[in-house]
C-alpha cells in the first residue's frame, strides 16, 4: 500500500531535503507539502519533479501559526485521505535573534566550546510577539499548531489494524531551563524557540504515552546544525560569508556541523525506515555527519520527565478548548445563531 506523508515547512531547508529523500527511498510514496505560501509550495513541487517526474505530490495551504488554519486544513486532510502514515511537524521560525557575542568569544576559549557549538547555549536568545489569535508567535507556531493539527487528524491517524507516526523536528537548543510549566508559552522571556522545542520534547512523550494503545507512535528528531533560511536569519548574510570557511572547519571536530539540508535530514529519512515499537519515546534521534562527511543517526536520552509531559499534555488540552471556544464565539458574532 502507498504510504501517506504529511510534511509541514517543507518548501525549503531541511523539509525539502527530507522530502526528496523519501522520494528517493521510495518512489510510490503518496506527499502532502503543507505550507504556507503557495508560490514556494509550487516551486518546492516543481524541483522535486525535475527529479521524480511519476511523484504523487499534492499542496495544501498551511499557517500551522493559525488556529483557523490548522482546522481548516486539517477538514481537507481528512477529505482527501482516509488514512495518514506519517504526519512530519517540521515547520518551525525563530524570529528576530540575538547573538551574544562576548559570551561566543568568551565560549571559544573555555572547555565547553564544542558543546556551545553544539547547542547554542548561552549565545542565543528572540524577540517573540503575540499574534492574532493572542498567543504567542513562536509558541504558536512550533509547537501548539502541531499540537492542534495531531489532534484534528486523529480520525485518519488512528486506524484501526495500522499504525500510524508523528516525527517532531526538534533541537539541540531544546533546553529544561528555558521552559517553564508557569508560562507554556515563554511569554516572560527571552528564549522562546528553546522553550517551544524543549516543550515538543515533552508532548512528543506525552503523546506516546495516549496514542501508543491505538497504534500511533511520536518520535522527536535534532537535525543537527543546518545552513537553512532559518540559520541564514541570524547573522547578517556578509558574516556568514566570513565565517564559513571556519564553519567547515568546525565540522571536522563535531559530528553536529550537518550544514547541508539534505544531511539534516538524515534521522527524519531513517526514522521513516524503522518499525515503530522498535523506537525509544525518551529519545532524540540525531543527525549527525562524521568529518570525512558520513551520516548517520544516533539515539540520545531526553533531558524530560514524565510529570512535567503529563502537566504539559493537560496545559495544551486546556488552551485548546479555549481557543475552540473563542472561535465558536467569533463565529457567532459573524453569523448569530437563528440567521
Ligand atoms: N537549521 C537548523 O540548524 C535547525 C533547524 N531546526 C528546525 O528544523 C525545522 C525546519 O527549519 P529549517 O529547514 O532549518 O528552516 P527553513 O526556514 O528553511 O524552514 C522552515 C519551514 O517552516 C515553514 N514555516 C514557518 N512558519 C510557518 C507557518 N506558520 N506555517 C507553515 N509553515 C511555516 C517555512 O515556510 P516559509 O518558507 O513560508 O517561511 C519553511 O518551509 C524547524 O522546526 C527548525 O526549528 C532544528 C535544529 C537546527
Ligand atoms: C565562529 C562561528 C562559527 C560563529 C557562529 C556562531 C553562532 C552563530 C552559531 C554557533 C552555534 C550555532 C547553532 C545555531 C545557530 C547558529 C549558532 C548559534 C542553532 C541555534 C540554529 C537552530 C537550532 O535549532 C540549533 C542550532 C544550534 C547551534
Amino acid at each position: 500500500m502507498n504510504k501517506v506523508v504529511l510534511v509541514t515547512g517543507a518548501n525549503s531547508g531541511i523539509g525539502l531535503a527530507l522530502c526528496e529523500r523519501l522520494l528517493a527511498q521510495d518512489p510510490q510514496v503518496q506527499l502532502c507539502l503543507a505550507c504556507r505560501n503557495m508560490q514556494r509550495a509550487e516551486a518546492a513541487r516543481s524541483a522535486l519533479l525535475l527529479s521524480h517526474g511519476d511523484a504523487r505530490i499534492a499542496l495544501l495551504r498551511l499557517d500551522v501559526g493559525s488556529v483557523r488554519s490548522v482546522l481548516k486544513v486539517a477538514e481537507e486532510v481528512k477529505l482527501r485521505y482516509n488514512r495518514l502514515d506519517y504526519l512530519y511537524l517540521n515547520a518551525g521560525i525563530m524570529p528576530n535573534p540575538q547573538v551574544d557575542f562576548k559570551a561566543l568569544f568568551k565560549g571559544l576559549f573555555s572547555r565547553n566550546v564544542i558543546h556551545m557549538f553544539a547547542t547554542a547555549e548561552g549565545l542565543l536568545t528572540q524577540q517573540d510577539r503575540v499574534n492574532a489569535d493572542g498567543l504567542q508567535e513562536v509558541f504558536a507556531t512550533n509547537l501548539f499548531g502541531h499540537f492542534l493539527l495531531v489532534r484534528e487528524l486523529e480520525p485518519v491517524l488512528c486506524q484501526p489494524g495500522h499504525t500510524a507516526r508523528l516525527i517532531w523536528t526538534s533541537s539541540s537548543n531544546a533546553r529544561r531551563s528555558a521552559f517553564s510549566l508557569d508560562d507554556i508559552q515563554h511569554r516572560k522571556g527571552a528564549e522562546p524557540y528553546s522553550s517551544s522545542k524543549y516543550a515538543s520534547d515533552l508532548l512528543s512523550l506525552a503523546l506516546n504515552r495516549r496514542y501508543n494503545s491505538q497504534g500511533l507512535f511520536s518520535s522527536v528528531i535534532c537535525p543537527g546544525l543546518v545552513m537553512t533560511n532559518l540559520t541564514y536569519g541570524i547573522l547578517p548574510s556578509f558574516f556568514w560569508t566570513l565565517i564559513m570557511p571556519i564553519m567547515w572547519l568546525i565540522r571536522v571536530f563535531t559530528n553536529t556541523f550537518t550544514l547541508t539540508p539534505y544531511n539534516g535530514a538524515e534521522a527524519l529519512s531513517w526514522l521513516f525506515l524503522q518499525r515503530p515499537e522498535s523506537l525509544d519515546p525518551w529519545a532524540k534521534y540525531h543527525s549527525l555527519t562524521s568529518g570525512l562527511g558520513n551520516n548517520y543517526s544516533q539515539p540520545r536520552k531526553m533531558d524530560i520527565d514524565e510529570a512535567t509531559s503529563e502537566a504539559l499534555y493537560e496545559q495544551l488540552l486546556e488552551l485548546e478548548s479555549e481557543v475552540r471556544k473563542k472561535m465558536r464565539e467569533e463565529d457567532e458574532e459573524v453569523h448569530p445563531p437563528g440567521h
